[in-house]
């Protein structure tokens, strides 16, 4: 199993998000702004659906990698933490999908 984390790729791209040297992909993401980044998501989003409808298990890996990364640096630029959310995601351990669900929709 891997030992590689999101908290492992959170640090990593925190580093290389002020890199002005020109050698970093993140760093040119980050300076061309939300904007763009939220896009990339949205295509790497788009990209992991296909994959997964086709049944394309390499593809599925690959395109959920690509994925997890601009999700973090949509994170970077909005200024929200791994931890924020991964406390949220605990926060809903307490209840099941389909109570959420159903409190979302009487609150
Ligand atoms: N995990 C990733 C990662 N996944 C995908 N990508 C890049 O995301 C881009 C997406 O490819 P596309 O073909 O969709 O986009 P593109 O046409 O290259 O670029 P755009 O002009 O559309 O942005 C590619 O350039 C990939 O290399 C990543 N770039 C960086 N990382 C991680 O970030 C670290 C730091 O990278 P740098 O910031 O480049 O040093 C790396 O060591 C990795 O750990």
């Amino acid at each position: 199993m891997s030992q590689f984390t999101l908290a492992d790729l959170e640090r990593i791209v925190g580093e290389r998000a002020g890199v002005t040297d020109g050698s970093s992909y993140t760093a040119s993401l980050v300076a061309r702004g939300q904007l763009k980044a939220a896009q990339k998501l949205g295509e790497e989003a788009v990209e992991t659906v296909i994959a997964a409808v086709a049944g394309d298990h390499k593809g599925v890996v690959s395109e959920s990698a690509d994925l997890l990364y601009h999700l973090l640096v949509v994170w970077k630029i909005a200024g929200v933490s791994l931890d924020e959310v991964l406390g949220e995601l605990q926060r809903r351990t307490g209840q099941s999908g389909l109570e959420e669900k159903a409190g979302r929709s009487r609150g």
